[in-house]
């Protein structure tokens, strides 16, 4: 344990780390890596709390599992494998979700120190709030590909997670996308990464043929040669090039030999359904569930392609895309642009052939192009750079140095300064309208009420910004319960149709935690082009100047910018967080 070492810490830090005890949430990721640090900095007192348990694909980056524990909770195989770095170490682990009563006030404050380690908002906006009632530092970290932060959640001198909105990005293991993809976004992954081998920027980390290292394949006896023989296979860019970008010879490789090969790893398709090669003289020019001939004229992106279809719209691009390789100079390279029509076609095209061949229901162009905006693999190293820092934090935060805890960013690429993990200057305050961090419990919601429905206002609204588990709302004016666990509402009726309307207030309960009630007042308002579905904005009135209030706009970006707008003094002050549609379940990162 590095505390043991002379010299390494002061006798009064070491004493520190021994005393404290420590809450890490999650066990994923930076979680794994995390437990792992912390035991070996020589912390003994750890509770590690994970709902999940352990799958494959969580093998290639979370160290702490291995194949034999695939099934099991994922809290308690880190503890287990954690202890065997320091068996003095008293880790306690906990397969539950943080989110609920029983992990309320006196839970949080049994802690010297919280750190989350979690992948979606809802679970970091649950720990946020607790920890800034019980006053218990926070440590808060995510990862996206080669992005990541840390960042202190301190009361009274730091922001908390609900102060400013973050982006988010999911993120996918790579023997999914290489080997077994079960959902159209992992086709779609490996159709970019695909267009990058053949013409963008190769990069080894994209590499999209079997993934013969994947943990779930060893032992296979036909594996093994295979992984003899890979190590001879030739670059996909150099072999496209041998046969001048030949389209019939690359939906060979890629749809019939490559899925061959990966039907050769059979220990993959014990518990799958396996994959099924293209008969390429027997291409179906259908799609399941859906008919051609209801398709609307001119709306080619909108409608399913048949498998067909998509071979022909392939073969068009990759000669589009080869024409315009063979137009640049050596060394230069396509950048995939999701508005270039060969470029979204290829992804879509190819994308779509890999979802027929594993079985998953297509995707049409248009939502391909939505979902290829928005992807980030997995870094194992990105985690350990996060997971390092948070004790580098830890320790600050321990020994009472909050003003030391500045977050700090992992970039992608460096800095004027080559630096590659830079720290903000000072800590941000805690906005003074964030209905956390201010005790008022007054939230605005504009929202349009004749098109939101209970079902979106339970989940995006309620659940994933405002952090409530079992909500129980009621119209104030009227009386009228509006989501209750014993009523049985309409989850496709809308705010209108439950007579929500401009100017409403509605109290809002959380019967999982007992100290979360919240009164909205909605504001009608009608999006429009890129306007938010709903904005969420703490309402306190200020005394200003003798007078009432200002506006403070809070706009929510990828840069954390603030943009102050003076608005007169009639306006109420506000901090606006916009909402978008952004799939929840995921790491967190605010790019520097
Ligand atoms: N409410 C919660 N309570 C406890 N643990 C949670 C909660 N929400 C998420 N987690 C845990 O946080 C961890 C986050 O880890 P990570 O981001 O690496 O995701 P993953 O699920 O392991 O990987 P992937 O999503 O890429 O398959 C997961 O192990 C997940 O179970
Ligand atoms: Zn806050």
């Amino acid at each position: 344990m590095a505390s043991r070492i002379p010299g390494i810490f002061s006798e009064d830090l070491n004493t520190i780390i021994q005393k404290s005890k420590v809450l890490v949430v999650g066990a994923g990721g930076i979680g794994c890596e995390l437990l792992k640090n912390l035991v070996f900095t020589g912390f003994e007192n750890i509770v590690i709390v994970d709902m999940d348990t352990i799958e494959v694909s969580n093998l290639n980056r979370q160290f702490l599992f291995h194949k034999k524990h695939v099934g099991l909770p994922k809290a308690v195989v880190a503890r287990e494998s954690a202890s065997r770095f320091n068996p003095n170490a008293n880790i306690e682990a906990i397969h539950d979700s943080i989110i609920g009563d029983k992990y309320g006030n006196l839970f949080f404050r049994k802690f010297n120190l919280v750190i989350n380690a979690l992948d979606n908002t809802a679970a970091r906006l649950y720990v946020s709030r607790q920890c800034v009632n019980a006053d218990i530092p926070l440590i808060e970290s995510g990862t996206a590909g080669y992005r990541g932060q840390v960042e202190l959640i301190k009361k009274g001198l730091s922001e908390c997670y609900a102060c400013t909105p973050k982006l988010r990005q999911k993120t996918y293991a790579n023997c999914t996308i290489r080997n077994t993809p079960s959902e159209p976004i992992h086709c779609i992954v490996w159709a970019k990464f695909l267009f990058n081998q053949l013409f963008g920027e190769e990069d080894e980390d994209e590499d999209i043929s079997p993934d013969t290292a994947d943990p779930e394949a060893a032992g296979d006896a036909a594996m093994e040669s295979l992984k003899a023989e890979a190590i001879n296979r030739v670059s996909t860019r150099a072999w496209a090039k041998e046969c001048s970008y030949d389209a019939k010879k690359l939906l060979q490789k890629l749809f019939v030999e490559d899925i061959k090969y990966l039907l050769s790893m059979k220990n993959l398709w014990e518990k799958r359904k396996p994959p099924l090669p293209l008969v390429l003289d027997k291409i179906p020019d259908e799609v399941a569930g859906s008919s051609k001939s209801e398709s609307a004229p001119g709306l080619t992106n909108h409608r399913l392609w048949s498998v067909a279809e998509c071979v022909q719209i392939f073969t068009d691009a990759v000669n589009g895309l080869r024409k315009k390789t063979e137009s640049l100079k050596e060394g230069d390279y396509l950048v995939w642009d999701k508005d270039n029509k060969d470029d979204i076609n290829f992804v879509a095209a190819c994308s779509n052939i890999r979802m027929h061949i594993f079985g998953i229901g297509q995707k049409t162009c248009f939502d391909v192009k939505a979902m290829a905006g928005n992807i980030v693999p997995a870094i194992a190293t990105t985690n350990a750079i996060v997971a390092g820092q948070i004790v580098i934090h830890a320790l600050r935060v321990l020994e009472g140095r909050f003003n030391d805890c500045q977050t700090v960013y992992v970039r992608m690429y460096p800095n004027t300064k080559k630096q590659v993990i830079v720290p903000e200057k000072f800590l941000t305050k805690p906005s003074n309208q964030c209905y956390v961090c201010t005790d008022v419990n007054q939230v605005l919601l504009t929202v349009d009420v004749d098109t939101m429905t209970l079902k979106v206002f339970e989940d995006k609204v309620l659940k994933q910004h405002l952090g409530m588990s079992i909500p129980d709302v009621m119209d104030a004016c009227t009386g009228k319960i509006i989501i209750s666990e014993d009523v049985e509402c309409t989850e496709n009726a809308t705010l209108a149709n439950m007579g929500i309307v401009d100017g409403s207030i509605l109290t809002v309960d959380d019967l999982a935690q007992s100290d979360s009630k919240l009164t909205l007042t909605v504001y009608n308002y009608k999006p429009e082009g890129e306007d938010p579905d709903f904005k969420l904005v703490a309402n306190i009135k200020q005394e200003h100047n003798g007078t009432v209030d200002e506006e403070v706009e809070v706009e929510a970006t990828s840069e954390k910018k603030r943009k102050i707008i003076d608005d007169g003094p009639a306006a109420a002050k506000k901090q606006k967080i916009e909402c978008d549609t952004i799939e929840d379940d995921d790491d967190v990162i605010i790019i520097p």
